[in-house]
C-alpha cells in the first residue's frame, strides 16, 4: 500500500498544475487581475514544492537542498494565495506585495530551520505555516462588507476547511518518523490528500466565479456613474427612478421628481473657463448629494442639469428642496481669492399616491423648471399633478 500516498501526491500536483494553467489563461484574458496571477503562482509554487520534495525523498539524503526548496515553495505557495486575496480585496495589487512575499518566504524558512534545529524533526511545520496562511486569507474575506456575500462565504468556508486539512496533515507529519510521509500507509494521509484535492478543485472553480462577479459589478458601477460629478448618469438615473416609481405606484406610495439646473452657468464658463465650470458642477453635485435624504436617487441628466427622485409627498419634498437651495448657496466656489456665487433653479412634480407615471412627472418637473427660469431663477416651483400643468405652489426667490 506504500504506493497509495505517492499516487495521491501526484494527483494533487497534477491538479494544482491544471489549476495554475486555468488561472494563467484567465489572467491573460482579463484586465487588471493581479489576483489571478497570484493564485496561479500559488498553485505553480505548490507543484514546484511537491516535485522538489519528491526528488528529495527519492534521493533520500539526510537533509537535502531539494527539501529546503520544496518546503520554501510550499510555504510561499500559500502566502501567494493570501496575496491573491489581498489583491482581490484591494481591487488592485498593493505596491508592497513582492517585498511581503520575500519576507514571508525568508521568515518561514528561517522558522522552519529553527524548529528543525530545536525539535530535530519539523516536516509538519510547513503544513502548519500553510494552515496559518489559509486562516489569514479566510479572515481577510471575513472583513468584507460589500456584495457577493454568498460567493465570499463559500470561499471563506473552503479556505477554512483547507486550513483544517493542513493542520491535520501538519500534526500527522509531526508525529511520523523522519521522511516517513511517502512510505507510511498512515490512515490520515490518504483522506488528507483527497480532501486537499477536492478543496483545490472547489476553490479553483469559486475563485474565478467571484472574480468575474466582482469585475461585472465594477463595470456596471462605472457604466452608471457620471464621470465628473460621481452621481448617477442620465441612463442609470432614468432607469432606476422609473423602476422605483413603478413599484411605489403599485403600493400607492408618494413620489416626487425634481429637475435642477445651475443658474447662468454659461456666464461662469465664459468668465472663469470650462475647468472652473467643471469644478462648480462637482461642487454643486457634492452639496446636493450631502443634503439629500438616503432614500433619494440623484443623477446628472447632462450639462448643468440634474434630477432627483424622492419617495416623498410634495409637502416633505418642499423641505428637501429648501435644503438643496441652502446647501448650494452655502458652498460657493472659491477661485483665485474671489467667490463664485452659485444658485440653482428647481422644477418639481409630485404624485402623492403614486398614480402618475414617472415620465409624466419628469416632463411636468421640466415644465415647472422653465417656469422658475422665467420667474427669475434661484427658486423652485411644484407642478400640479391634477391638471398635469405646472402651477406655482411655492416660489423661493433668492
Ligand atoms: N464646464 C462645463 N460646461 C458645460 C458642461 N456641459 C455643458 N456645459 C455648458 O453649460 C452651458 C449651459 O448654458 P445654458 O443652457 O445657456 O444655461 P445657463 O447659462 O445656465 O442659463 P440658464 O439655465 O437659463 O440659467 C453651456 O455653455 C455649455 O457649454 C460641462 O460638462 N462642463
Amino acid at each position: 500500500m506504500a504506493f497509495v500516498v505517492p499516487s495521491g501526491s501526484l494527483a494533487a500536483l497534477l491538479t494544482n498544475l491544471l489549476v495554475c494553467l486555468l488561472f494563467l489563461s484567465l489572467y491573460r484574458r482579463s484586465e487588471n487581475a493581479t489576483a489571478l496571477l497570484y493564485w496561479a503562482a500559488s498553485c505553480g509554487l505548490f507543484v514546484v514544492g511537491g516535485l522538489c520534495y519528491a526528488v528529495h525523498v527519492t534521493l533520500q539524503p539526510e537533509f537535502s537542498a531539494f527539501k529546503l526548496i520544496g518546503i520554501a515553495s510550499l510555504i510561499t505557495s500559500s502566502a501567494c494565495l493570501f496575496l491573491g486575496i489581498r489583491c482581490f480585496e484591494a481591487g488592485t495589487c498593493p505596491a508592497n506585495n513582492v517585498f511581503f512575499l520575500l519576507l514571508v518566504a525568508g521568515g518561514s524558512l528561517s522558522l522552519y530551520l529553527l524548529l528543525k534545529a530545536v525539535l530535530g524533526s519539523a516536516d509538519g511545520m510547513a503544513s502548519l505555516i500553510m494552515a496559518l496562511f489559509f486562516i489569514l486569507s479566510a479572515q481577510r474575506l471575513k472583513t468584507d462588507a460589500c456584495q457577493f456575500t454568498s460567493g465570499r462565504w463559500v470561499l471563506r468556508v473552503l479556505l477554512q476547511l483547507h486550513a483544517a486539512v493542513m493542520i491535520c496533515q501538519g500534526l500527522t507529519l509531526l508525529r511520523l518518523p523522519q521522511g516517513a510521509y511517502y512510505t507510511t500507509d498512515h490512515p490520515l494521509i490518504q483522506p488528507v490528500l483527497l480532501t486537499h484535492l477536492m478543496l483545490t478543485i472547489a476553490t479553483a472553480l469559486v475563485l474565478p466565479l467571484i472574480h468575474s462577479m466582482r469585475q461585472n459589478a465594477v463595470w456596471q458601477k462605472l457604466a452608471s456613474i457620471d464621470d465628473l460629478t460621481q452621481c448617477l448618469n442620465r441612463r442609470a438615473f432614468l432607469s432606476k427612478a422609473a423602476q422605483q416609481s413603478a413599484s411605489l405606484a403599485t403600493l400607492e406610495k408618494p413620489v416626487t421628481v425634481l429637475m435642477l439646473d445651475v443658474d447662468h452657468f454659461k456666464r461662469i464658463n465664459d468668465c472663469y473657463g470650462h475647468l472652473v465650470g467643471d469644478r462648480v458642477l462637482q461642487q454643486v453635485g457634492r452639496a446636493i448629494s450631502k443634503a439629500l435624504p438616503d432614500s433619494a436617487l440623484f443623477g446628472r441628466l447632462g450639462g448643468e442639469e440634474f434630477a432627483v427622485f424622492l419617495p416623498l409627498t410634495q409637502q416633505a419634498a418642499e423641505q428637501v428642496v429648501n435644503c438643496l437651495h441652502n446647501a448650494v448657496r452655502q458652498h460657493p466656489m472659491r477661485h483665485q481669492g474671489s467667490t463664485i456665487a452659485v444658485t440653482i433653479s428647481v422644477g418639481a412634480a409630485s404624485a402623492n399616491h403614486g398614480q402618475v407615471p414617472f415620465e409624466t412627472l419628469l416632463a411636468m418637473a421640466d415644465d415647472a423648471l422653465y417656469g422658475v427660469k422665467d420667474a427669475g431663477r434661484d427658486g423652485s416651483q411644484f407642478a400640479n399633478p391634477e391638471d398635469n400643468k405646472p402651477k406655482p405652489l411655492c416660489i423661493i426667490n433668492g
